[in-house]
């Protein structure tokens, strides 16, 4: 008998509001015209909240990047052959990824999570190997994981939460890697916003204006398939991937133990959408990082009622476009936790400056 992991149905917990009302005071009283901040000192008072203390920190980071082939690879979705798969997997531990500058500039630790390749992945450092099957199946033609498959990789997910917080870690970012993974997510999207494919099938990788509409087309097939079933481990295991699912997981433990997400582009933004159906209070353990260029991006944010920070132009994945925003978060800590109150630097505030004009 297969079942999610328990974060699946569970309470989660809720953000401690005595927490964020004591940052929300504390940023009245330091030394800047109120709200001047802007977006920052609402992360501040969101991070205070999340982490249940009136000055949050964001470090230590851990980003884990989980990796999976997709059967919809033989419909031709990709601009690229699935076997970059697990070569991406071999380049994350080389050092040589996107994800893996990007994690060692932030002095954040990777971790990669290989659910299951059609290539082989040897033996490397810092890649764990966790195979469901080498790849989902094709989702035009049938489930792309039975239940059980993708309990699995929910529990893989709530797993890696887990090590993040056995780490003490205070801020996790999931990545995604897997050939064909867009087709995957955009049909995840339909399904889960009833949009059409038209409206949320993008490039990709790279796909030309005629691969978008054949990757419409495979998705058209692929939901006509799945029919209007909305249940979320239904539309998951159908229509969704093992790194999709496992990151679903992931961002539902990590809710579950305490610790927020900083959610990347596309993909980890669909594998959020599933989350917050099935849990909807995992919402606000969620801090956008950027609106990727992958087109169906911004309906999965409306969907979310999400503003992310930052837009980069970026379509990468891997959870790079929340490692770039890692700085913003840190920024927001240090500015909250360091600046003088008007007290402290004998700084006039708007208050005083008013009683003392009030007063005879
Ligand atoms: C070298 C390389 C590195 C990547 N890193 C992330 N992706 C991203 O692109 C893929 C999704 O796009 P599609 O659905 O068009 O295949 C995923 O693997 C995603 O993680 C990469 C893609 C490539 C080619
Ligand atoms: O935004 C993303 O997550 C994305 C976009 C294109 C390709 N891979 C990932």
């Amino acid at each position: 008998m297969h079942s999610p992991p328990p974060c699946w149905t569970q309470p989660l917990p809720k953000p401690n509001e005595h927490s964020s009302r004591q940052a929300a005071e504390r940023q009245q009283i330091l030394t800047k015209p109120p709200g001047s901040l802007g977006q920052l000192e609402q992360l501040a008072i969101q991070l205070a909240g999340l982490h249940g203390v009136e000055q949050p920190t964001v470090d230590p980071v851990r980003i884990t990047v989980f990796a999976g082939d997709h059967g919809v690879c033989e419909e031709g979705v990709s601009a690229f052959p699935q076997e970059v798969t697990a070569q991406m997997i071999a380049n994350f531990a080389g050092g040589g990824a996107a994800i893996s500058v990007l994690a060692g500039h932030l002095n954040a630790s990777l971790e990669v999570v290989n659910l299951g390749t059609v290539g082989e992945v040897p033996v490397l450092p810092g890649v764990r190997a966790e195979q469901i099957a080498p790849g989902t199946a094709n989702l035009t033609v049938t489930d792309a994981m039975t239940e059980a498959q993708a309990c699995a990789a929910l529990a893989s997910g709530d797993a890696a939460a887990g090590r993040a917080a056995h780490a003490g870690c205070r801020l996790f970012i999931g990545g995604d890697m897997g050939i064909g993974n867009t087709t995957s997510a955009a049909a995840l999207a339909c399904a889960l916003l009833s949009r059409s494919p038209e409206a949320l099938v993008g490039p990709g990788t790279g796909l030309d204006t005629a691969g978008v509409s054949h990757k419409s087309a495979v998705v058209s097939r692929a939901l006509k398939r799945h029919g209007d079933n909305t249940d979320p481990l239904t539309v998951l295991a159908s229509l969704g991937g093992f790194e999709i699912a496992a990151l679903t997981g992931a961002m539902l433990g990590c809710a579950a133990r305490g610790i927020p997400v900083l959610v990347d582009g596309f993909i980890v933004s669909v594998a959020a959408l599933v989350a917050v159906r099935q849990q909807p209070d995992v919402r606000e353990w969620l801090v956008f990082a950027h609106r990727s260029a992958e087109p169906g991006h911004q309906a999965v944010l409306e969907g979310l009622d999400a503003k992310p920070l930052l837009d980069l132009g970026m379509r990468l994945g891997e959870g790079s476009g929340a490692a770039v925003a890692v700085p913003l978060l840190r920024a927001a800590c240090e500015l909250h936790n360091r600046m003088a109150s008007f007290a402290d630097a004998g700084v006039t505030d708007r208050d005083q400056s008013e009683s003392r004009e009030g007063s005879p």
